[in-house]
């Protein structure tokens, strides 16, 4: 009995004892380290916050419970998200708990949609400062600015320069909730520590004149800075990341305008960890839905023809990585590239178009074939199976186009992704209303479950969110420095694997959201194997067991208990 006892002791697991630099209000004010009500009462004396709080002890468990209660006593989304933001600079390991436990109710309100509408006001809902701001005044002196953050071990950044937020445009300095959220994600979907994470806004000015003309504008006041001071302000900021943290710090570009996304991504894709969300994330999550939704509509990749409304970011990502999948499957890269059209402002992209040409990313998307404006007469020309938005432009995807697919197609594939719910080009509702429940559904931001003839549907989120924080998990685990696009299909071909035949049973092309951190850390695990496989992995010498590695590195929401071991001198030390 007593071997049975202290055997079941031996596999308590452990708790880790935190040592804090501080004592007193110092540590009660620092995010990381407060534990609120939860401290004990020998803790309370050690640390030296007895009696600067009330005397009621609560646990992990109380506390949850009670920022619950508190979240759903607000009235809207933006008052929650004010909420929870506040939570996260008090107490870092309750908030993450929350968000980890809650995933379906949290993820509308720390991400989008609500993180656009408090992109949109951050200057009036802004509390205290979280993460860093550099601006383009700072040129020369950007390492300076970065050896601000004192905290060494920062592992990977999110950085933008507010130019496109969401399908939002630009709204400069404003911008930074986005940095903000995505780390959040990090964090709660992959459980990458925060204080590896580093929110950056590059501030180079806005063109929003609304902005410009805000008393509570929190950015600069100045027009866009371009050109070539633009450009080396970037570089300057590339190098000094490195300078400060090292070559494998991982820089996830967010929200950049069009034509700096492109660009700055092949500038540096090569030489730094880098990796652009908008294109190469959303392209991996949009071919796995797309992937997952083949065995619903039992076609193969080869018979079906995608037709992209928007010709942005998000479009030609996610067509290259479909270029790349197809070619994979044995298809050449003609016969690809013979499947993909693209709508944008000016109508069809096609060779020799009257309105002005194609140009840039597009040109290898421009097919021979006469111009059409209308996306509706696109569709009913060239039939495709599949449409995809993701250029903002709400009710794009209006009754006839969704008919019109129906029509066409006993199972039509429809993925609305721009950004926030306001931007998305059709609703989850319009699309089963007029494909008579027919099409596979899949939007950016999340919509709720639509019942349509009696049945109910649940609506697939297809938001880069199911990518970028397993990947940067991965990258951050296995020390990869280069992020190829072959990564990206690699998860985005596991991302599909992890749809369970019950999920498509349902019209789900991802597994629910309930389950991310389970998805994410799965995708880790087998992207460092295939990193390991293709020699991208600098960490030697490599794990034995992978997952458990993963799982090793991840972040604990329990609080640490800060009572040091006691022991005592054997007596003969005396
Ligand atoms: O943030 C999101 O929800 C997805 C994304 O990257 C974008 O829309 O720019
Ligand atoms: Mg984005």
């Amino acid at each position: 009995m007593a071997e049975k006892e202290a055997s079941a002791a031996r596999k308590e697991p452990i708790t880790p004892v935190a040592r804090p630099r501080v004592r007193g209000l110092d540590l009660l004010r620092d995010p990381l380290l407060n534990k609120g009500l939860a401290f004990t009462l020998e803790e309370r004396q050690i640390l030296g916050v007895h009696g600067l709080m009330p005397p009621a002890q609560l646990n992990q468990e109380q506390q949850v419970y009670a920022v619950m209660e508190n979240f759903h006593r607000w009235q809207n989304d933006l008052d929650r998200y004010i909420y929870l933001m506040a939570l996260q600079d008090r107490n870092e390991k309750l908030f993450y708990k929350v968000v980890s436990e809650n995933v379906e109710l949290m993820m509308p309100v720390i991400y989008t949609p609500t993180v656009g509408l408090a992109c949109l006001k951050y200057g009036l809902i802004y509390r205290k400062p979280r993460g860093l701001y550099i601006t383009i005044k700072d040129k020369g002196h950007v390492s300076d600015v970065l050896s601000n953050w004192v905290i060494d071990e920062v592992k990977a950044i999110v950085v933008t320069d507010g130019e496109r937020i969401l399908g939002l445009g630009d709204l400069g300095c404003y911008g930074m909730g986005i940095p903000v959220g995505k780390l959040s994600l990090y964090t709660g979907l992959a459980g990458i520590k925060p204080h590896q994470c580093l929110p950056i806004m590059l501030d180079v000015g806005t063109n929003n004149e609304t902005l410009l003309k805000d008393p509570l504008y929190i950015g600069l006041r100045q027009k866009r800075e371009s050109g070539p001071k633009y450009d080396e302000f970037i570089d300057e900021f590339m190098t000094a990341v490195v300078g400060r943290y090292g070559p494998s710090t991982l820089i996830q570009f967010e929200d950049f305008g069009n034509h700096n996304a492109f660009r700055l991504l092949e500038k540096y894709r090569r030489g730094y960890c880098t990796f652009n969300d908008d294109i190469q994330g959303t392209a991996a999550v949009a071919v796995a839905g797309i992937l997952a939704s083949l065995k619903i509509t039992k076609k193969s990749l080869r018979q079906n023809v995608f037709l992209f409304q928007g010709a942005g970011e998000a479009s030609i990502g996610i067509a290259k990585l479909l270029v790349m999948a197809m070619k994979e499957s044995r298809m050449s890269e003609a016969e690809a590239l013979g499947k993909i059209w693209m709508v944008d402002s000016r109508g069809l992209i096609v060779k020799n178009r009257p309105s002005g040409g194609v140009t840039g990313e597009k040109v290898m998307f421009a097919q021979d074939a006469k111009p059409i404006d209308k996306l509706g007469d696109v569709v009913k020309q060239i039939k495709p199976t599949a449409i995809i938005g993701a250029a903002a432009v709400p009710g794009a995807f209006n009754e006839q186009v969704l008919k019109d697919m129906a029509a066409n197609h006993e199972r039509p594939i429809i993925f609305a992704l721009s950004n926030p719910t306001s931007k998305a080009e059709c609703t989850a509702e319009q699309a089963y209303q007029h494909t008579e429940g027919r099409c596979v559904f899949a939007s950016g931001s999340p919509f709720k479950e639509v019942t349509y003839g009696g049945k109910k549907y649940s609506p697939g989120q297809g938001n880069n969110a199911y990518v970028f924080p397993g990947v940067a998990l991965a990258v951050i685990a296995s020390d990869i420095r280069v992020i190829t696009d072959e990564i990206f299909l690699e998860s985005a071909k596991l991302l599909a694997d992890m749809v369970t035949e019950e999920n498509l049973a349902e019209g789900r092309v991802y597994p629910p959201l309930s389950n991310i951190l389970e998805v994410s850390t799965k995708m880790a695990v087998r992207l460092l194997e295939f990193a390991y496989k293709n020699k991208d992995a600098h960490l030697h010498p490599e794990p034995a067991d992978k997952e458990a590695y993963i799982r090793s590195l991840q972040y604990n929401t329990d609080y640490d208990s800060f009572i040091p071991p006691m022991y005592s001198w054997p007596e003969s030390n005396m």
